[in-house]
């Protein structure tokens, strides 16, 4: 079979290109330019690599973008506070808090304190609540990203076994949600599942958001299935640090019709998906305010 490895790297590239243009047509019609606000706790060196990232994207985009970097000890009541500023800003269009967050700090009272009309992520238990039910507004950018991906590769998913592999809040079950949304047949395996390899083993798309470096082997994949590694393990090989997916690439490529390598694939598809949101929530907000241009 000839392998079709997915390159997440340069159709996040070309999604960034169609989005600063579109960027470009709606300030030319004097909307505001539509605004990120991302917010870093702490010296987490891979946070800090993500964070400059978005950033990077968001102004390639023609984004306006403000990072606040709070120190690792802050108050709860400091960042709360940093929140709800942004939350009355007229100038932000999406908030993202960078998660994890220090243990003393709450991860939930953060997400939930975020307006859901700013929730770029997609985790506040208002749009988590749209997605289930059918009413998406903004939803969680990695699994946007792995959607946009199968759209392309597979086109229609209706009537397809999809199996995802992991049920956090931030991927395996929004996940699981788009793909029913989709008309996917949706098996969501995880650590207490008996018997995952079977299962996964019938799947024609194969989601792998486990955080276990290289956990699925051939084992694991139908002949011909597409396959998507969200996966992002820095491990040490041959005395270097190497990132890796959930999956392991070189067994699964001989088999599968389509596979995302790691770094390459998803990544870069999620921070694309982000840029996304931040428009869709500058479209909602602008709506009711669009900025008169001064000639
Ligand atoms: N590319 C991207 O943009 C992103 C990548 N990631 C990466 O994706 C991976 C998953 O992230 P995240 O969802 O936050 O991880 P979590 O640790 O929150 O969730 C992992 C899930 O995998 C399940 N699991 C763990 N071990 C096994 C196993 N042996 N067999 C079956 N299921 C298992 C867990 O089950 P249980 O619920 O029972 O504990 C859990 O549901 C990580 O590598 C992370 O770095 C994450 C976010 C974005
Ligand atoms: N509030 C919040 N929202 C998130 O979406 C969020 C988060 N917190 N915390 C951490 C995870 C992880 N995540 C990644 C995004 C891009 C890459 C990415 O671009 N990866 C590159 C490689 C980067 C590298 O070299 O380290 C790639 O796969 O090619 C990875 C991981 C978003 N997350
Ligand atoms: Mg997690």
């Amino acid at each position: 079979m000839s392998l079709n490895v997915i390159d997440g790297r340069q159709l996040a590239e070309r999604l960034v290109e169609e989005m600063a243009e579109e960027v470009k047509t709606r300030t030319a019609l004097g909307y505001q330019r539509p605004g990120l606000a991302v917010v870093l706790v702490g010296e987490d060196p891979a946070s800090a690599i993500y964070v400059r990232n978005k950033i990077r994207t968001a102004e390639k985009a023609g984004l306006h973008s403000v990072v606040t970097h709070l120190d690792a000890s802050c108050s709860q009541q400091a960042l709360d506070d940093i929140v709800t500023d942004l939350n009355e800003r007229d100038d932000i269009d999406g908030i993202l808090v960078q998660l994890p967050l220090p243990a003393h700090l709450s991860e939930e009272r953060i997400i939930n304190l975020i307006t859901p009309e700013k929730d770029v992520d997609g985790f506040h238990p208002m749009n988590v609540g749209q997605l289930a039910t059918g009413q998406a507004y903004l939803v969680p950018c990695t699994p946007l990203g792995c959607l946009e991906i199968l759209k392309r590769e597979v086109g229609d998913l209706s009537g397809k076994h999809a199996v995802v592999v992991g049920r956090s809040n931030i991927v395996g079950k929004p996940m699981a949600s788009m793909l029913l949304q989709a008309n996917c047949t949706v098996t969501v395996v995880h650590s207490k599942t008996v018997d995952a390899v079977s299962l996964c083993k019938q799947a024609d798309i194969l989601v792998a958001a486990v955080g276990v470096p290289e956990l699925l082997d051939s084992a694991w994949v139908k002949p011909g299935a597409v396959v998507l590694d969200v996966g992002i393990n820095a491990i040490e090989k041959d005395g270097k640090r190497k990132l890796v997916g959930d999956v392991n690439f070189a067994d699964v490529a001989d088999i599968c019709k389509a596979i995302t390598p790691v770094p390459g694939g998803i990544g870069p598809m999620t921070i694309a998906c982000l840029i996304k949101n931040t428009l869709v929530a500058a479209k909602q907000r602008g709506v009711k305010q669009p900025v008169v241009k001064a000639r």
